[in-house]
């Protein structure tokens, strides 16, 4: 099952997001993705056990971005890929049929071309301009998410999209109406004041609106 909240680490050492997914996790998010982008694959990889660790002590899932040798190695929930990392089919082909595979999508065209490559989820964005990603795709807007899943309902086309880029706790319930299975944020929590209510009101908006969508 794809959890509807999934928070996306940022700190600029490798030490930094391990404390940023302890506090993640001990605020209440219970799907992590690790995004560690200036490090190697090798400085990665000890962060990744690490972060394992304690995503299991909360009974959280952790997803590994760009990197599926490091999923499997970790036995993480799953890999994260875009554009720029490798295909969904390729990801796929290193972590085997049963992990999760998210693939990053701009377009109907690249949601569909991830489906048919065996994704899990897509993560659809960016929903408006945020600095935590550089070279950013188009920016979609609720206009783009409300064509994208009229798009996929016209094609009978059924995966979770996650809406991610510079989401609010504002945006969220606009958003779910569009269609979208959930959302993604980084900043949103990495920057709350108060982790622990910011995750809770989060909670109770994509839930509640996933009890209306069903
Ligand atoms: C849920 C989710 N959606 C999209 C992305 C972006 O992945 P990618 O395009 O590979 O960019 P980087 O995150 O690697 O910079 C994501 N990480 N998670
Ligand atoms: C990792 C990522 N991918 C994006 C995309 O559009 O594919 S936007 C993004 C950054 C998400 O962080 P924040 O919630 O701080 O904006
Ligand atoms: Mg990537």
């Amino acid at each position: 099952m794809i959890h509807t909240l999934h928070y996306i680490s940022q700190h600029s050492t490798a030490n930094g997001h391990i404390e940023n997914i302890s506090q993640a996790c001990e605020a209440g998010c219970r799907w992590i993705q690790l995004r560690i982008k200036q490090e190697t694959q090798e400085q990665v990889l000890p962060v990744a056990e690490a972060v394992k660790k304690i995503c299991d002590s909360y009974g959280a899932a952790l997803i590994i971005n760009d990197y599926p040798a490091i999923a499997v190695a970790v036995g993480a929930a799953g890999v994260h890929v875009g554009k720029n990392d490798m295909t969904v089919k390729a990801a796929r082909a290193v972590t085997g049929p049963d992990m999760i595979v998210g693939g990053t999508a701009n377009t109907t065209e690249d949601i569909l071309q991830h489906v048919a490559d065996g994704a899990s989820y897509v993560g659809v964005g960016p929903y408006r301009f945020t600095s935590t990603k550089q070279n950013l795709s188009p920016i979609l807007g609720l206009e783009g998410y409300q064509r994208i899943l009229q798009e996929l309902r016209q094609q009978r086309i059924s995966i979770p999209v996650i809406a991610i880029g510079g989401i609010q706790e504002e945006d969220i319930p606009a958003l779910l109406e569009t269609g979208v299975h959930g959302v993604a944020v980084s900043g949103l929590i990495s920057g709350a004041a108060d982790k622990s209510a910011t995750v809770q009101r989060i909670y109770e908006l994509v839930n509640r609106q996933t009890i209306w969508n069903h």
